[in-house]
């Protein structure tokens, strides 16, 4: 068998030295590399197994590239080996996916035996278990291949068997509700029911009895025993969607149903045993909801039994395009019409946008777009929403000025020996730059005026006044 690629990553020659040496003749392939920029060549080149990553290097902090190194094809495990004791490093590095956090102080036979861990897991992960796991997990429609959504489905595998409660989070539309969904359908309570309960939709005033449910005769209107949600969600998964939305007063009445395990419905004589399995899901940092007051840290500590982050899809290479593809089938398909193809510019400024509302913002412009093109066999840019397009080309010619930086080219270069006045050299810079930008906004918008003076925030008559000054044809 070959044996195993591990990369230090340290500036410290010494330790990289030694290590090395401890490494070899524990059986691994040692590697070294002292600069950030070297370590990412090196593990983009070949395929490692596990990391030691330096937090102080010469050019930039170690924990800023952990995503970068399990991201890799071989998806190394990272183990961070510090000199400085930092806390709140540690913390950032066991969220951001390092395997551990561990002190050069250690000896070396203790930090041979995190690696040996890391190692075994390794096996047994690649092996056989995770990846039977990830293939034979019932995906419910979750489309997407990236390095990112495969660590979570990886998540939704651990997770789903037992009965843990787990708080699924993520940016708004990011796909928490299908991945709820996916734990109870691969979870023993499969069989049961799956309750949805919007908290940011829950009456404070009725929460109780729609929670609980209530018996005849208890208030004006209860003409029928009623169940609540929480015992029709018995024997299956209750989910608590936006879970950050819940009422103080709510929360208090929840804890209470976690601790006990039991429902009275108002107004009943008795108590009933209520057995679901919790999955709650937010787009708000609990955390600091809780340093607020706003969330109480004990029922935080209830549902948080275990966590599953859902990446926003501006962060997952190579998923926009699948799932382009899935739903504009989906969405001919259910419509009766003509499969359809999209032309690879559309792919292109699909995948340069930002996608702030993730998925959902992106099944939306595909539902558009397929339905603007219903006659047609091709999707082309011009059936994409307006607003999107617009927001796509108006990245595309943001003068770099805005975003931040000069434009290329900004330094001052003289035409001959002689210093023009400032206000002449203005002029001219301003000149150029004004071309340039007219030159490029009448290229994006296909040379449309109305486009073109939505997007520059001109007037029509100063937009017109400029095409004359430069003589540039609309
Ligand atoms: N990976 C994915 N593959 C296919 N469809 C997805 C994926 N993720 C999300 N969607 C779709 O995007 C839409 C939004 O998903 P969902 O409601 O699960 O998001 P959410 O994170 O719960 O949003 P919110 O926080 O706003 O409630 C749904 O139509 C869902 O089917």
């Amino acid at each position: 068998m070959n044996p195993q690629n591990v990369l230090i990553l340290d500036d410290d020659g010494d330790m990289n030295y030694a290590l090395c040496r401890v490494l070899q003749n524990a059986g691994y392939a040692a590697h070294a590399a002292t600069t950030l920029g070297q370590g990412l060549e090196q593990v983009r080149k070949k395929n490692f197994d596990a990391v030691f990553l330096d937090v102080r290097l010469p050019d930039g902090n170690g924990l800023s590239i952990i995503p970068d190194i399990i991201g890799q094809p071989s998806h190394p495990e990272v183990i961070i080996i510090t000199g400085n004791s930092d806390p709140d490093g540690a913390e950032l590095a066991i969220t951001s996916g390092a395997w551990d956090y561990i002190e050069k102080t250690d000896s070396m036979t203790e930090i041979i035996a995190t690696l040996d861990r890391a190692m075994d897991y390794r096996r047994e992960r690649l092996g056989t278990k995770k990846v039977r796991q990830v293939q034979s997990l019932r995906r419910e429609h979750i489309v997407g291949e990236s390095p990112q959504i495969v660590r979570t489905l990886e998540r939704v595998a651990q997770c789903a068997p037992g009965d843990v409660s787990v708080l699924v989070t993520g940016e708004t539309g990011t796909g928490k509700e299908l991945c709820a969904k996916a734990i109870h359908n691969n979870s023993p309570q499969a069989s049961g029911p799956f309750i949805t309960v919007d908290c940011a939709a829950l009456p404070e005033q009725i929460a109780e009895s729609l929670l609980f449910g209530h018996a005849r005769g208890t208030f004006t209107g209860a003409v029928r025993d009623t169940q609540g949600l929480l015992l029709q969600a018995s024997g299956g998964t209750l989910f608590l969607d936006e879970v950050g939305e819940l009422p103080l007063s709510v929360q208090k009445i929840f804890l209470r149903v976690l601790q006990e395990r039991m429902v009275r419905p108002l107004g009943a004589k008795k108590e009933q045993p209520c057995d679901f399995r919790l999955v709650a899901a937010t787009n708000r940092n609990l955390d600091e909801m809780i340093s607020a007051g706003t969330f109480r840290p004990d029922l935080a500590f209830r549902i948080r039994g275990a966590s599953v982050e859902l990446p926003p899809l501006r962060n997952r290479e190579g998923d926009v395009h699948l799932l382009v593809e899935h739903y504009m089938a989906l969405v001919a398909d259910r419509n009766g019409w003509d499969p359809k193809e999209c032309g690879s510019d559309v792919i292109a400024a699909l995948e340069e946008y930002d996608w702030p509302g993730n998925v959902r913002e992106l099944v939306h412009a595909v539902e558009f777009a397929v339905t603007a093109a219903r006659h047609e066999s091709q999707i082309y840019l011009k059936h994409l929403p307006p607003e999107l397009r617009a927001k796509i080309v108006r990245k595309r010619i943001t003068p770099d000025a805005e975003k931040g930086g000069l434009p290329k080219n900004f330094e001052y270069v003289a035409d001959d020996e002689s210093i023009p006045t400032m206000q002449e050299h203005r002029n001219k810079v301003v000149s150029q730059a004004e071309q340039g930008y007219l030159k490029h906004l009448l290229a994006s918008t296909g040379g449309s005026i109305k486009r073109s003076v939505e997007l520059s925030g001109l007037s029509q008559s100063r937009f017109y006044a400029l095409l004359k000054k430069y003589k540039i044809k609309s």
